[in-house]
């Protein structure tokens, strides 16, 4: 008689990462569930991760607060105005998964860096200062957040690395002592789709490109995962983390760890979807390579499959390039005025 997997395929696993973040003896532990879940889902939920319930909470009042102001308001700091940095909000259908718009707004923001910043003065994309909304505490709680979640990253990556029997600083010599942050506010109004707009999902089915994306979400919900058994629903876990890996570590694992393809159903509950994506990802510049002697690692084209029918085990380059093409997909009017 065959055996059944242990692995639960219906839910996501939710790790406490308390060991792992105060880097105790019982990371080790830790360690393995992330890698079980990088294997079976290539998603999972963090608990015990130590970022300040009380700072979520204030930049989830700070963005209802922003994202309820008058679209001609919230235009003030669209993207365009970003240029090459690649920040600033975007309105409803603005941005294009698989080639059609999501019905969400957001404010796409990153690392904060002076434009005296040498790679800002060297033109580099998706690098520079951020378009704050005059929203009297936003720019502070923002810029909190991002380095408190940049952290956790860190930390997770260490997870990672020994779930892969690597030393646990293996990401960080390599790809990440200085790695690409980008953090995006989302707002998914409960809005009907006016007639003859081309719009079905609140994010269509795609998957994130770098490491790791650490999501936080609200109350609402409507995420969900395209696991091998099929779709299921990633609902909110009050105060955890969602985690997924992005199509580097796809890369770099040889398929051993998936970047999962995600999506999220159109908000029909009556009131505003929060989520709070922060990308933490391998340095612009890092060259991504496979990793040497993972043992069950194929690097199968896997392509015929995908979303986006690519072949991540084919890319050969910098990060930054990866990224570029892919953000011109989701943002074809953008690359076409500022790059
Ligand atoms: O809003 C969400 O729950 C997920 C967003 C997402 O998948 C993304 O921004 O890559
Ligand atoms: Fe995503």
């Amino acid at each position: 008689m065959l055996s059944t997997p242990m692995t639960d395929t219906q839910t996501l696993p939710v790790i406490d990462v308390a060991p792992l973040v105060a880097g105790a003896p019982g990371r080790v532990g830790v360690a393995t569930q992330i890698g079980a879940a990088c294997r079976a889902h290539g998603f999972f939920y963090v608990t015990g991760h130590g970022v300040d319930a009380a700072l979520v909470r204030r930049l989830e009042d700070l963005s209802h607060r922003f994202f309820e102001l008058p679209e001609a308001t919230k235009m003030q700091w669209r993207m365009a105005l970003g240029g090459r940095a690649w920040r600033g909000f975007f309105p409803l259908g603005g941005e294009l998964t698989s080639g059609r718009p999501d019905w969400k707004e957001g404010l796409y923001l990153g690392a904060e860096l002076p434009a005296s910043h040498p790679l800002v003065q060297a033109k580099t994309p998706v690098h520079g200062p951020n378009l704050f909304p005059d929203v009297p505490g936003l720019r502070e709680t923002i810029l909190a957040y991002m380095a408190a979640v940049t952290q956790l990253g860190h930390r997770l990556m260490e997870g990672i690395a020994l779930s892969l029997g690597l030393p646990a600083a293996y990401f960080a010599e390599r790809y990440t002592a200085d790695p690409l942050i980008l953090l995006r506010l989302f707002n998914y109004p409960s809005q009907p789709v006016p007639e003859g707009l081309d719009v079905q999902w609140g994010v269509g089915e795609h998957t994130d490109y770098g490491l790791l994306t650490l999501l936080h979400q609200d109350q609402v919900g409507g995420l969900a995962v395209h696991t091998p058994g099929g779709w299921i629903d990633a609902p909110p876990i009050p105060g955890s983390f969602v985690c997924n890996i992005g199509d580097m570590l796809d890369r770099m694992t040889g398929g051993l760890y998936k970047s999962t393809p995600h999506r999220v159903k159109r908000n029909t509950s009556g009131r505003d979807r929060l989520s709070f994506p922060l990308f933490f990802d391998p340095n612009f510049e890092a060259r991504v390579q496979r990793i040497e002697g993972l043992s069950g690692a194929q690097a199968r084209d896997d392509s015929a499959e995908r979303w986006d029918r690519a072949n991540v085990h084919a890319f050969n380059g910098r990060y930054g390039d990866y990224l570029l093409a892919k953000v011109s997909k989701v943002f074809p009017q953008l690359r076409d005025e500022v790059l």
